[in-house]
């Protein structure tokens, strides 16, 4: 039986963490900032927003949410970008998810100061990642809250199969560079891919990124694999659950993630530790 891993938990842990760095760089009068650019109503998008926003104030990070509307125009997203990129009181700038197709996610995205770029999505520090390089840079909160949920609980990562399900720009990509840089052997799948089950089934580390309801099962999974589940789907119900079937495979992987409360957590806790990077590191730079 597998030993579920507590992402609310964890997410706490981090968040203390968070706040005491908050409390410090306070006796210094810096308070982090972060602005969430959220275009549209879509429903998901806004209760994501609403988290983010309330979590930040909680921990001591001043947190700006600019909602454009579903019709804006694209130079009034780039002005917005301009803005925040000149902004001295603002260190992370995260343009939510899904875009309206008008729009020109990539010309956004790269307009966005590397060094505000929360979501580690600018082409400089995607690169920086892929190349492994040493220094600070920002990483995209997904990954960096699935290697910190892998650390935590002690997976051997050197010499292991690890195996995605997913190749997106926000979670496969970078996770996949995140495991390589951590001596893994990786595998990305993708929908084209011949024969999932037999690739999934040699994973020791599964994560699962592809946005589809209960796409794995346990003929999928190699006993005793560690399982990471990405996915957030929400059932006609209201429920919401993983692109794992947790059931099904709990009682042969060795450690999984749930839905909620397993990667989900993670990623606010992530983004909330990085914004206080950010912060650290523009200051340094400044010095
Ligand atoms: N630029 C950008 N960056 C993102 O990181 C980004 C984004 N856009 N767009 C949407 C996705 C999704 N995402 C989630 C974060 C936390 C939970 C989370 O906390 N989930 C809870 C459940 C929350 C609930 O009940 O709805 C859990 O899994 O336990 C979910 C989803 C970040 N995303």
């Amino acid at each position: 039986m597998a030993t579920v891993i507590d992402g609310r938990q964890l997410a706490t842990e981090l968040n203390q963490a968070t706040a005491k760095r908050t409390a410090k760089l306070a006796t210094r009068g810096i308070t982090p900032g972060i602005v969430v650019i959220l275009v549209g109503d879509d429903p998901a998008s806004l209760i994501y927003t609403r988290n983010k926003h309330r979590r930040a104030e909680k921990m001591g990070i001043r947190s700006v949410l600019e909602k454009l509307p579903a019709d804006v125009d694209q130079a009034t997203v780039m002005a917005a970008i301009d803005r925040y990129n000149q902004d001295d009181t603002i260190d992370a700038i995260l343009v939510q998810e899904p875009l309206p197709a008008h729009l020109d996610g990539l010309a956004i995205t790269n307009a966005i100061r590397p060094d505000k770029d929360i979501d580690g999505l600018h082409p400089i520090n995607l690169g920086k990642l892929y190349a492994n390089q040493p220094g600070h840079y920002p990483v995209a909160c997904t990954p960096r809250g699935v290697m910190t949920i892998l650390r935590h609980y002690n997976v051997e990562l050197a010499g292991k199969n690890a195996t995605l399900v997913g190749r997106s720009i926000l979670v496969g990509k970078p996770l996949a560079a995140m495991l390589d840089n951590a001596n893994a052997t990786t595998t990305v799948v993708n929908r084209y891919t011949p024969n999932l089950s037999k690739v999934t089934r040699q994973a020791d580390i599964l994560v699962v990124a592809a946005g589809s309801p209960h796409l794995i099962t346990r003929e999928d999974v190699k006993p005793g694999a560690v399982v990471i589940d990405v996915g957030i789907n929400r059932l006609p119900s209201g429920k919401l659950t993983g692109d794992v079937d947790f059931n099904d495979v709990r009682d042969i992987a060795s450690l999984i993630t749930p839905v909620p409360g397993g990667v989900g957590p993670m990623t606010i806790a992530s983004l909330m530790a990085q914004t206080v990077d950010l912060a650290e590191w523009r200051q340094h730079g400044q010095e």
